[in-house]
């Protein structure tokens, strides 16, 4: 009988996190927990361990916190019994682009971009030199829209995206299974904690309901998993356009539609 691997979750004291949590334990893994909040995670760590028959580890790091993400760095990289990296940890945010402070900024790119890429980086090397593993980046259908006025946000989440797609392309011949995973709203503590009234927003997932839903994608090993969008042939005519596109931007004259001409 195979050896389940054991799941590192971040952002695992609540949420999308919590719920993935609670699913990869009900499937028979072992997992690593990590968020600040030691007492949530020491409770859904008892609750899991309890419930599932699993061994839950809890480590405490502020992915902000250099010295926190060194320390994961570490365990991830060193611990081979971690085959599973589930990037989710995330903030979102409130107000415009001209109203965030520089920490503001620095937070939320170290939190959303920085972190699950030095997370990847830490296992991807051992990941390829076993030929399995797999990395799941919590992205956001945001990515695909500045109209929302998020836009460091949104920018946080076009970068997990490209991540997810470049971690692909240079992994998944090594036999790494790489997924991008973009909820659209769902029912968390997210928008609290951006000040943002939740009662404000519309049409939005139960969190069981998306996670559910985003490791159907994961069991089908799909690269780019985009729960609330009902028509798929959006995504795949999205991103046909982009490889479209690719192909035809290798010319050495620019285009026509830019020739300086004399009348200007
Ligand atoms: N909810 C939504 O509508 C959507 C969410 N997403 C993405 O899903 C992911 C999870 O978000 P969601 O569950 O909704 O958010 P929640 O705010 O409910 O949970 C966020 C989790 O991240 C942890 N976290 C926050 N800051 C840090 C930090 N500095 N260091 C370590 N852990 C941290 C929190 O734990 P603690 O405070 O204990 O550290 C918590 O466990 C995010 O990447 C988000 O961008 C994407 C699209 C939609
Ligand atoms: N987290 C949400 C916005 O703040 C989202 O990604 O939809």
């Amino acid at each position: 009988m195979t050896t389940l691997s054991t799941v590192l979750i971040t952002g695992a004291s609540t949420g999308i996190g919590a719920t993935y949590a609670d699913r990869f334990a009900r499937r028979g893994h072992d997992l690593v927990l990590v968020a600040r909040d030691q007492a949530r995670l020491d409770t859904l760590a008892a609750r899991l361990r309890e419930q599932y028959g699993v061994a839950v580890d809890v480590l405490r790091a502020d992915l902000t916190n250099d010295a926190d993400l060194s320390t994961l760095e570490a365990r991830l990289r060193d611990d081979a019994r971690i085959g599973i990296l589930i990037n989710n940890a995330g903030m979102a945010q409130s107000g415009g682009f001209a109203q965030q402070s520089a920490e503001a900024i620095e937070r939320l790119i170290k939190l959303n971009t920085t972190a699950p890429t030095r997370l990847a980086a830490a296992v991807a090397t051992r990941f390829a030199e076993s030929g399995s593993g797999a990395i799941v980046n919590i992205g956001s259908v945001v990515a695909f829209a500045p109209e929302f006025g998020m836009t460091i946000y949104g920018a946080t989440k076009a970068f997990v995206l490209f991540l997810s797609q470049g971690l692909h392309q240079e992994l998944s011949p090594k036999g790494v299974y790489v997924q991008a995973v973009l909820p659209a709203s769902t029912r968390t503590e997210i928008w609290e904690r951006a000040g943002i009234d939740i009662n404000q927003i519309t049409d939005i997932m139960d969190v069981n309901e998306l996670v559910d839903a985003a490791l159907v994608g994961f069991d089908r090993r799909e690269l780019v998993t985009i729960p609330p969008l009902h028509v798929a042939e959006r995504w795949d005519a999205l991103d046909g356009a982009r490889q479209g596109l690719m192909s035809d931007i290798r010319q050495t004259n620019a285009a026509e539609r830019y020739r300086a001409t004399n009348k200007e």
